[in-house]
């Protein structure tokens, strides 16, 4: 299923956040969304999520989901959004609640995705008993069970560590090789665009705007960190971001 974003506009109150978006993500490919504080990013992905309507222009899902797809669309936040009094396979089935499924059929879907996820033998833990890479782990499980067309990721790696964003990154490019999931990935960070997207559309300043659009051919399993193609492309962005990022900054300080 791709998804066409098309002439879309947003605005809160006085402040238009988005003006005039179009873009296409491409079935089966990772789109990352960058740009400076306040661009839009997030507004952007929910807007796609259908968790809020565009002041102005569409969203259009085109074609068929995968098959088994329970969610079309399905979202991985920051904060992991897990219930602390469930286990992590309840967390897990919490994706699966409202759906006619048997028994064994839910079984046997928690068993696959916290298998390809290395969570198998933390099935009966609780968030809380887990490290903040682990808690992540779990919440890429849940929306995986739900077989997505889409899953949309709202800086799902900002809140760990350096070494745990690097294993978390390796586990998703693993994830992609099987699954060939489609993805809108919203991220600061210009190393973790650079390998875990096929596009990376970059937004102006506010309001968010299409400032550059970057197509990665290289495999997801080809790029390692520290390549000298993927820095130079790090540096091109970062050229591309830099003043409207220090004037986006002062703007928040000014405020
Ligand atoms: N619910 C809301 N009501 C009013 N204004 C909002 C709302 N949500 C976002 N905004 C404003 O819209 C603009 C875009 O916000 P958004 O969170 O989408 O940007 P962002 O690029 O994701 O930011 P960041 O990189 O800092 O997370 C900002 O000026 C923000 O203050």
């Amino acid at each position: 299923m791709n998804l066409s974003i098309e002439g879309v506009s947003h605005v809160y109150g006085r402040t238009t956040a988005l003006d005039d978006i179009t873009l296409t993500v491409e079935s089966g490919r990772v789109l990352c969304l960058i740009g400076p504080s306040g661009c839009g990013k997030s507004t952007l992905l929910r807007l796609i999520g259908g968790l809020e309507r565009p002041s102005a222009g569409s969203v259009l899902q085109e074609g068929a989901p995968p098959p088994g797809c329970l969610n079309p669309l399905t979202y991985v936040f920051q904060d992991f959004a897990l219930l602390p009094w469930r286990t992590v396979a309840g967390n897990v089935a919490l994706a699966l609640e409202h759906h006619r499924l048997g028994r064994a059929e839910r079984a046997e879907i928690i068993a696959d995705v916290l298998a390809r996820t290395k969570l198998a033998d933390f099935r009966d833990a609780f968030p809380r008993q887990l490290s903040g890479g682990m808690k992540q782990r779990v919440a890429i499980a849940r929306a995986l069970a739900v077989r997505p067309a889409v899953m949309l990721m709202d800086e799902p790696l900002s809140a760990l560590d350096g070494q745990t964003r690097e294993l978390l990154m390796d586990d998703l490019v693993s994830l992609w090789e099987r699954e060939r999931f489609t993805a809108v990935y919203v991220t600061h960070n210009l190393a973790e665009a650079v390998r875990l997207g096929h596009t990376i559309v970059v937004l102006s300043r506010r309001p968010g705007r299409v400032h550059a659009t970057l197509t990665i051919d290289r495999p997801l399993a080809d790029r390692q960190p520290g390549d000298a193609d993927l820095e130079q492309h790090v540096a091109h962005l970062w050229d591309l971001m830099r003043a409207e990022a220090e004037a986006a900054d002062r703007e928040v300080l000014d405020a």
